[in-house]
């Protein structure tokens, strides 16, 4: 199983958010916490009026005594009933607004990644995180979080109450903390690690199932089914070992517990015997004493449970605050483009560490230029097509816009001045309308969005459409063909209106009738901006004002088509080949 590059936040990291996040709330915390306080108090009172019952019947009291504590139990209990009710709710309430936040830092957090990180870890880990660690982190804060408190609440009170029957009651309390230190260290240890390897295998299984979806048309073309069933078989394995890992620690763990529950009681009753044979306690002190400590498993019990599921939420709550510490690419700097001329001096950059793909590459291009970029497969093209785009920094070198990096400029400035065409067309789900209106950065009137959808020559079908313009598409929606859903992207552009435009096979997988089409479309598009064109047809690059010839990761030959075949260099060769001449 390959190992997700997303990372996962340290405790430093957790402890301080956690702070943080409660700082914010200081109100609606200190009214659970209070609540919380006041209804454990109420239930403590019942062993004190049972311990008293005990000795008015032993001392033979009256009948309207004994009606008296009988009615003040009844009163305790409705009291602790309905406190315990509000202060749930209250947690809750804090409960869900801290879910909100969590979840909004996260999707910040996540669109803020740089494309290169998300690429590499694969979108199944993300998705996981988005998913199952919101859930897992949910039902902790929502349940988990008010639950444990009002256990270690209950459980602290009780001990304290305990107490106040007389000090000997705290030695039986004592032998059994030994075995419960040291049994939940051990315990949380192994299970921190266990949850978040289950984690990691889930997203495993997401990113083979992605894949294995994503290229479904290669997997049935290539008769590849049987290799993904063993490659998702094998993930799935993982994921069940790693299940099985924390179901045995649960196992071992958990019953052994019970032995520290067993000796306080056991203790209490011994001593307490003894010392009322002494006649230093009364029966009623001992009764009340063993309730105490039979009231203290069941709090101590949950504190212990529930840790477990405050551990489950911790694991996720890491790897959601993980998304956070990718560290930024960007710079912002503040400072405004002078212009619009894009260039690229010495630029290098590498996939993998230690492997550059492109070696230095140094490219003025005119304001109004066209360029084609051509050269063998593999040569760097595409790569360097994107770090003109500002998808990818450079590793060394800048890439500037009017004289300031791409790297400086915030994401929404940086695609009004460069923007990255390719045949990659995602349509989001949603009406077309809001699918192009997405593009514009202060929003897209009606006639913005006809408009640009006129430009690129798609009126006609889109106002065909069912439902016109706002007609669902994407995932689920009215499906649109490739060539249509290339228009809507290049519509996009049109309303996003950068200055300068990288085409990488924009019309490369549409038949030869919706391609002449298209272009027509993409013409529109091009019209009055400068233009980088990866060009895989050659034909192209005899009409752009330059052509840049791209080999092994550098610009080898650059010059109008005219000059580089008089040149007689590898572009002069390539064109002869192309031509047949
Ligand atoms: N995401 C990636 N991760 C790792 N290596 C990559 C990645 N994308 C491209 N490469 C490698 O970088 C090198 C340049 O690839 P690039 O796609 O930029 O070349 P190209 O000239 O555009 O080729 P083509 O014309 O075949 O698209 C190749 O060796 C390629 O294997």
């Amino acid at each position: 199983m390959s190992d997700t590059t997303l990372p996962v936040a340290d405790g430093g990291s957790l402890r301080r958010y956690a702070v943080d996040l409660a700082r914010r709330h200081p109100r609606l915390l200190w009214t659970a916490l209070v609540l919380h306080v006041l209804a454990a108090v109420a239930g403590l009172a019942a062993p004190r009026l049972l311990g008293g019952l005990v000795e008015a019947v032993e001392t033979g009291s009256t009948t309207s005594h004994v009606d008296r504590v009988v009615l003040a139990l009844f009163g305790f209990l409705v009291l602790q009933t309905v406190l315990t009710r509000y202060a749930r709710y209250v947690s809750q309430v804090l409960g869900e607004q801290v879910l909100a936040e969590l979840r909004e830092d996260f999707v910040q957090n996540s669109l803020a990644l740089p494309v290169g990180v998300v690429e590499s870890a694969g979108s199944g880990d993300l998705l996981t995180r988005t998913s199952r660690d919101v859930e897992q982190l949910g039902w902790s804060v929502r349940w988990a979080l008010p639950e444990w408190t009002i256990a270690c609440v209950t459980a602290v009170l009780t001990f304290a109450a305990a107490l106040s029957v007389g000090w000997w009651v705290a030695l039986p309390c004592l032998f059994g903390v030994p075995p419960l230190v040291v049994g939940l260290r051990w315990y949380l240890a192994r299970a921190k690690d266990g949850y978040l390897r289950e984690s990691a295998t889930y997203s495993q299984i997401s990113a083979t199932l992605t894949e294995t979806v994503e290229g479904s048309r290669t997997v049935e073309a290539l008769g590849l089914g049987r290799e993904r069933v063993t490659a998702i078989d094998a993930d799935i394995d993982d994921s069940y070992a790693a299940e099985r890992y924390t179901l045995h620690l649960r196992t071992v763990f958990f019953p052994s517990m019970d032995i520290s529950y067993i000796i306080p009681t056991v203790l209490t009753l011994l001593y307490g015997g003894y010392l009322y044979s002494q006649g230093s306690v009364s029966l009623g002190d001992v009764t009340t004493a063993v309730l105490y400590v039979q009231m203290l498993i069941d709090p101590v019990d949950r504190v212990v449970a529930i840790l477990d599921e405050l551990q489950m939420g911790a694991a996720s709550l890491a790897r959601l605050l993980g998304v956070a510490q990718v560290p930024d690419d960007r710079e912002v700097s503040g400072r405004e483009p002078a212009g619009e001329q894009l260039a690229a001096h010495d630029v290098r950059f590498s996939y993998v560490e230690g492997r550059d793909v492109l070696h230095g590459v140094d490219l003025d291009v005119g304001v109004g230029e066209r360029i084609a970029m051509v050269g063998p497969s593999g040569a760097g093209k595409s790569t360097l097509g994107r770090l003109l785009a500002g998808i990818h920094p450079p590793r060394t070198g800048e890439v500037t816009v009017g004289g300031v990096g791409l790297v400086e400029l915030p994401l929404g400035d940086l695609r009004g001045h460069v923007a990255l065409v390719t045949q990659e067309h995602h349509v989001f789900v949603g009406s077309l309308r809001e699918n192009l209106a997405l593009a514009a950065p202060e929003g897209a009137t009606e006639d913005d969005v006809r408009a640009a959808l006129a430009a690129v020559d798609a009126l006609d079908w889109a106002d065909a459409l069912p439902e016109g313009l706002s007609t669902e598409v994407g995932s689920g929606g009215h499906t649109l063909h490739a060539a249509q859903a290339q228009q809507v992207a290049l519509a996009r552009l049109v309303l996003a209106d950068p200055h300068t435009l990288v085409l990488d096979e924009a019309t490369s997988l549409i038949d030869p009738r919706a391609a002449r089409h298209l272009e027509r479309s993409l013409a529109a598009v091009l019209e009055g901006r400068t233009v980088i064109a990866i060009a895989h047809r050659l034909f192209s690059a005899h009409d752009a004002d330059r052509v840049a010839v791209v080999e092994d990761g550098v610009i080898a030959e650059l010059g109008s088509h005219d000059d580089l075949v008089a040149a007689d260099g590898s572009y002069a060769a390539l064109w002869r080949s192309w031509n047949g001449s």
